[in-house]
């Protein structure tokens, strides 16, 4: 049996399914690291570094490779806040320069870029540096409200097909200082990559009064809508 897409070493015990169909050895073929050979194995290619929000699209059943895209956020997020360009624009603009960046190496197939910001009192808060500096801003951020814009930005070939920015809406609890210093001293090095200082999975929604939004953008992906995407343009089953 010939296959166009199969590595012509395919060792044979695999060779013996149904001409065609293949998804049954999807993950034994990823086990032997044949994923990419076979583009066609994989959903998309997530341009992004976020554990959780592999985790998410993993979980839904996707089968992604993750690629780190390496742009400088810093440096487009200061350009585009020099224009007065509004958080979900910035979101946008970022997650869009990962997913360029990572489909523009050649990638096959579908590429994902996300970013999420944090807008608060009117400013874009970035990651905090160190646990101090988390501190702080929960200090700030207590009996407030905030906002999280979870971007996500598909590429396919040179040209962006899809994109969206998820909005959640948070109210923090007064929480009191002596709970934010235990909360940072326990937490520190899970939330030290997230933005906001948090993870809402874990001891983060203990700093909640209310949440109003999607689980998913909360978490840094707008996944319900991404799947509604891949659904209609049949990457995944209807
Ligand atoms: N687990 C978890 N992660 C969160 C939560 N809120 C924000 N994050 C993560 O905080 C990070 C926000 O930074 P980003 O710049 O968007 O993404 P990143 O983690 O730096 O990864 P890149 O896409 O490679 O830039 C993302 O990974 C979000 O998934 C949360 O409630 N739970």
């Amino acid at each position: 049996m010939e296959s166009s897409f199969l590595p012509w070493d395919l060792p044979s015990r695999w060779m013996g399914c149904d001409e065609g169909d293949y998804s049954h050895l999807f993950p034994l073929l990823r086990a032997q690291g044949y994923a990419q050979a076979c583009p066609h194995m994989t959903h998309l290619t997530l341009a992004s570094t976020s554990q959780i929000r592999a985790e998410l699209l993993r979980n839904a059943g996707l089968e992604i490779e993750t690629v780190a895209a390496r742009v400088d956020e810093e440096a487009i997020k200061a350009a585009l806040l020099a224009e007065d360009a509004k958080p979900r624009d910035i979101a946008d603009a970022l997650a869009e320069a990962k997913a360029r960046k990572v489909a523009m190496k050649g990638t096959a197939g579908l590429v994902l870029g996300c970013d999420q910001v944090l807008e608060f009192d009117g400013r874009v808060i970035s990651k905090c540096a160190n646990s101090g500096d988390a501190l702080e801003l929960l200090r700030e951020m207590r009996d407030k409200r905030h906002s999280l814009l979870s971007a996500a930005v598909i590429y396919e070939g040179d040209k962006p097909v899809w994109r969206h920015v998820g909005v959640a809406r948070l109210m923090m609890r007064d929480a009191s200082d002596a709970y934010l210093e235990d909360y940072i001293a326990r937490n520190w090095e899970s939330i030290r990559h997230s933005v906001g200082g948090y993870k809402l999975e874990e001891e983060g929604v203990r700093l909640m009064a209310r949440v109003d939004g999607d689980y998913f953008t909360v978490l840094g992906l707008p996944l319900v809508e991404l799947l509604s995407y891949l659904t209609l343009r049949g990457t995944l089953p209807k």
